[in-house]
């Protein structure tokens, strides 16, 4: 698993890429970020079968019969998880795990350990999140891409799909972002089939799947 975070008052990051039996690997993230090592902070491993579930073989399975080891531009999402969060100190950070793409080859590193393609925070612009397939992100730093647009002055919506659409014209990569501006707006958006996602503002809950089926529920 890979994992990364960042936290935009002072752009300190902590990544881990390639681990193994680790029940939350943002939390393994954070503390090299802080520059503490895992054994001494007690993180708890777990068996690594309890991280195999039998959705995820039968899906193992059925990616090497019909694709062969690589698979190219749209990996299927394979539990990656990305949060960004604005506080009300003004305060960006960003974090982003996952278990890769299906099939991946041994030893593969992705884009989610990669500052400024998994993701990115920055107090002076907003934080970043990404997923998706992993080379392609990390040839464009997507997760940076995003935010330069915001930088010029683009809205968070019109930089998200800026970044994506680079990507997927110049490499044919499919993915998907989270992002949120210093200022509070944010987007979900995405090049792949789907991407779950929810945001909370002002006490107002919204979630998705595909963007025509948002729920908004109200948690005063
Ligand atoms: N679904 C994903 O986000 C996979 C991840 N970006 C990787 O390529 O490792």
């Amino acid at each position: 698993m890979d994992a990364s975070i960042m936290d935009g008052r002072d752009l300190s990051a902590g990544a881990v890429s390639a681990v193994r039996c680790i029940a939350n690997p943002t939390k393994l993230a954070r503390l090299v970020m802080e520059k503490k090592f895992a054994a001494d902070m007690g993180i708890p491993e777990i068996p690594v079968e309890k991280l195999i579930t039998e959705r995820s073989k039968k899906h193992l399975e059925k990616e090497k019969l019909e694709k062969g080891a690589h698979k190219a531009d749209c990996p299927k999402n394979s539990g990656t998880v990305g949060a960004v969060a604005l506080d009300c100190k003004g305060n960006l950070a960003y974090a982003t795990s996952t278990g890769g793409i299906v099939n991946k080859m041994v030893g593969r590193v992705g884009d989610s350990p990669c500052i400024g393609a998994g993701g990115y925070a920055d107090n002076n612009v907003g934080a970043v999140s990404t997923t998706g397939h992993g080379e392609s992100i990390l040839k464009v730093n997507l997760a940076r891409l995003a935010l330069f647009h915001v930088e010029q002055g683009k809205t968070v919506d019109a930089a998200a799909e800026l970044a994506l659409n680079y990507m997927k014209s110049k490499l044919k990569g499919l993915g998907g972002l989270i992002l949120v501006s210093k200022t509070g707006d944010w987007v979900a958006k995405w090049t792949s089939a789907t991407m779950p996602w929810a945001a909370v503002k002002n006490g107002k809950l919204q979630a998705g799947i595909d963007l025509c089926d948002t729920k908004t529920m109200d948690l005063h």
